[in-house]
């Protein structure tokens, strides 16, 4: 055989040789188990160098509960919403701080002039306490401190601390209205303007029942948003609540009437159904809200109906507050994101807009970040 023979031989020998080997590790790699699965069995061998190589029905055993385990995930136990304004104060004081401590600055020095009473006002309406209120406080701080002849700071104190409580309303009913007539759940309808944390209040306020050990059924009646009944899914997962959902698009009363439908069938405690956010000032959107507690109602009466409010839109928030209330009937008001505003004044101002309390406060970004709102645990938190 000649040599040129000979080395085409070889080189067709090293081209056969290579195709089988990558043929073989292909398919090697197609059989492997999943990642988690090996992290198990690698583990295990460096663990147990003394034990045989993988065995198949081992593998299938470990896929097995690692799908398991995907299909089945955590169920968190959310905090309880009691003493949670407490767990939260610090992040109120730190946005409000310049309100509480303006005022209590300034009446802390004695008599106080025409111009520092001006001031007092000033810190107060720039706080969006609105121009009723401030000029009811002033009015009743002036004559209690002249009547009182105080000169003392800590008795100052104490007396803004009386008058700002009695302005935020420390009798008003704050308690979430969740139980409904007879055998019908409780139906909670969320409504707002875009962005102000409808969907992230819903999710939160699951949470909340579901510490207290209420069965929920959430409806994802946002179909203008496709991200929202993810968003919800979402919510609901952490905490084993079902969604109720439809295609994007779809109209919001049916999915508002099929989850109360729903909700009544599986004999839930309550509903919390989630509106897509929608402009005050258009309004056909309006209209439709209208139209959702219409339609809800032909399965059970609505029993809060909750208006979210970004704290940080001030005066906006309010007009917000004016029209929504006109359109639906409000019965409690969630202030979100007060953690990111010094305007804690708007509480006050919001409740004498629409003549109903803020039941909730939005404090941060946390699951749990929620709180039952208490007019002494905030007004301490102002003047802290
Ligand atoms: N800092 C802070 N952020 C909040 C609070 N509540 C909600 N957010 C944030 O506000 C953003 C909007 O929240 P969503 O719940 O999506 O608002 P939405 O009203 O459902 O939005 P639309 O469906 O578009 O109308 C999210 O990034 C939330 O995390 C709060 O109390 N504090």
């Amino acid at each position: 055989m000649n040599t040129e023979l000979l080395v085409a031989l070889i080189a067709v020998a090293i081209v056969v040789l290579g195709a089988g080997i990558s043929f073989l590790v292909a398919n090697r790699k197609r059989e492997l188990p999943p990642p988690d699965v090996m992290d198990e069995l690698t583990e295990r061998e460096i663990e147990h160098p003394e034990l045989a190589p993988v065995d198949l029905e081992e593998v299938e055993e470990l896929e097995a509960g690692v799908a398991e385990d995907h299909l089945t995930p955590t169920i968190e136990r959310p905090e309880t919403p009691k003493g949670r304004l407490g767990r939260l104060r610090s992040r109120l004081s730190r946005s409000q701080s310049s309100l509480g401590r303006g005022l209590l600055t300034l009446l802390g020095g004695g008599d106080l002039t025409e111009d520092q009473w001006e001031e007092i006002e000033d810190t107060l309406l720039a706080a969006d306490v609105g121009v009723g209120p401030t000029t009811e406080l002033v009015t009743n701080l002036r004559a209690r401190l002249a009547a009182e002849g105080v000169k003392d700071p800590a008795r100052a104190r104490e007396v803004l601390r009386e008058e700002l409580i009695g302005l935020v309303g420390p009798s008003l009913d704050r308690q979430l209205h969740t139980t409904g007539d007879e055998a019908l759940p409780g139906v909670v309808l969320v409504v707002g303007v875009n962005g102000t944390g409808k969907t992230t209040t819903v999710g939160r306020l699951a949470r909340v029942l579901v510490a207290e050990e209420r069965s929920v059924l959430l409806g994802a009646a946002d179909t203008f948003r496709a991200a929202a009944a993810d968003q919800l899914e979402t919510w609901g997962s952490r905490v084993g609540v079902p969604v109720v959902r439809s295609h994007e698009g779809a109209d919001p009363a049916s999915v508002g009437f099929e989850t109360v439908k729903q909700g009544i069938t599986d004999a839930v405690d309550v509903v919390l159904i989630d509106t897509a956010g929608r402009l005050h000032t258009k309004s056909g959107l309006m209209d439709e809200l209208g139209k959702v507690k219409r339609v809800v109602e032909k399965q059970a009466p609505v029993t809060e109906v909750l208006l979210v409010i970004d704290a940080t839109t001030g005066q906006n928030g309010l007009t917000q507050a004016r029209v929504f209330g006109e359109v639906v009937d409000v019965t409690g008001i969630v202030l979100t994101k007060l953690d990111g505003t010094a305007k804690g004044g708007i509480v006050i101002a919001v409740q004498r807009e629409l003549g109903v309390p803020v039941k909730y406060v939005g404090l941060g970004e946390g699951p749990d970040d929620l709180a039952p709102f208490d007019a002494e645990e905030f007004v301490d938190a102002l003047l802290d």
